[in-house]
C-alpha cells in the first residue's frame, strides 16, 4: 500500500447501493456476482496511487457502511474528506433520496468537500430500461443543483469506475495547482508593493 495520503476519498450512500463493490473493482479489478452481500460494518479503508500529468497522487479511499445504524459512523470518516462520491442504485429510488441526504450533510458540514453524484449498478440497467427507477435527466439536474459531477458505473463491468476516480484526482490536483498560483500570485503582488517607492516622498532640499 502507498505511504502518505494525498487525497481523501469518502463513499457514501444507502446500503446494498454498490459502494464496497466500486471500490473493489477500482482497487482489485474484481466483481464476485456470486459473493453473497455482506453489509460493511463502520468502514474500510483502501488506497491507490495514480499519475496524473506526472505526478503521483495517492487515494485514500474510505467505504463507509450505508446501514443507517452505522450513519453516526460514517460521520466520523467523512470528516475532512477532499472528495465524496454519494453513491445511488439506479435501480432503487429510495436510494437516490438518501444520497440526497448525505449532500445535504456534506454541504453543511464539509464545505470544501467536492461532490461526485453517482448512479451505481449500469449494467442492469443498460439493456432494460424498465430496471432503471431514476432518471439520468433528473440526476444529472440534481447534480448540477449542488454543482456536483454525475456519472454512471458498473462495479460488475468495470464502466466508467477509473474514469470516476481519475477525475477525482485530476480535479484534486487542478485545484491544488490552482491554490499554489493563486498564493504565488499573491505573494508576487506583496512583493510588487514592497518595492514601490513611497509615493509622494518630499525631495531633499539641502
Ligand atoms: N449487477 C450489479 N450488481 C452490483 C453492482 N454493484 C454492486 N452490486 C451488488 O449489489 C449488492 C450490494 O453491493 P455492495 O457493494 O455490498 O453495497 P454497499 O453499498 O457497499 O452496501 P453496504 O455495505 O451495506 O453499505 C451486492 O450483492 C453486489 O454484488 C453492479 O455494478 N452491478
Amino acid at each position: 500500500m502507498a505511504g502518505k495520503v494525498d487525497l481523501k476519498v469518502v463513499l457514501l450512500g444507502k446500503e446494498y447501493g454498490g459502494k464496497t463493490s466500486l471500490v473493489e473493482r477500482y482497487i482489485h479489478g474484481k466483481f464476485n456476482a456470486q459473493a453473497p452481500y455482506q453489509s460493511t460494518i463502520g468502514a474500510a479503508f483502501g488506497a491507490k496511487k495514480v499519475t496524473v500529468n506526472g505526478e503521483s497522487v495517492t487515494l485514500g479511499i474510505w467505504d463507509t457502511a450505508g446501514s443507517e445504524r452505522y450513519e453516526s459512523m460514517s460521520r466520523i470518516y467523512y470528516r475532512g474528506a477532499k472528495s465524496a462520491i454519494v453513491c445511488f442504485d439506479l435501480t432503487d429510488p429510495s436510494s437516490f433520496e438518501r444520497a440526497k441526504f448525505w449532500v445535504n450533510e456534506l454541504k453543511q458540514t464539509e464545505e470544501d468537500c467536492v461532490i461526485y453524484l453517482c448512479g451505481t449498478k449500469y449494467d442492469l440497467v443498460e439493456d432494460n430500461k424498465k430496471a432503471r427507477k431514476v432518471d439520468a435527466s433528473s440526476a444529472k439536474e440534481y447534480a448540477d443543483e449542488i454543482s456536483a459531477k454525475y456519472v454512471e458505473t458498473s462495479a460488475k463491468t468495470g464502466y466508467n469506475i477509473d474514469y470516476l476516480f481519475m477525475m477525482i484526482a485530476e480535479d484534486f490536483v487542478n485545484v491544488t495547482r490552482n491554490k499554489v498560483q493563486a498564493n504565488k500570485d499573491e505573494d508576487s503582488s506583496v512583493a510588487l508593493r514592497l518595492e514601490q517607492p513611497p509615493m509622494n516622498r518630499e525631495k531633499c532640499k539641502c
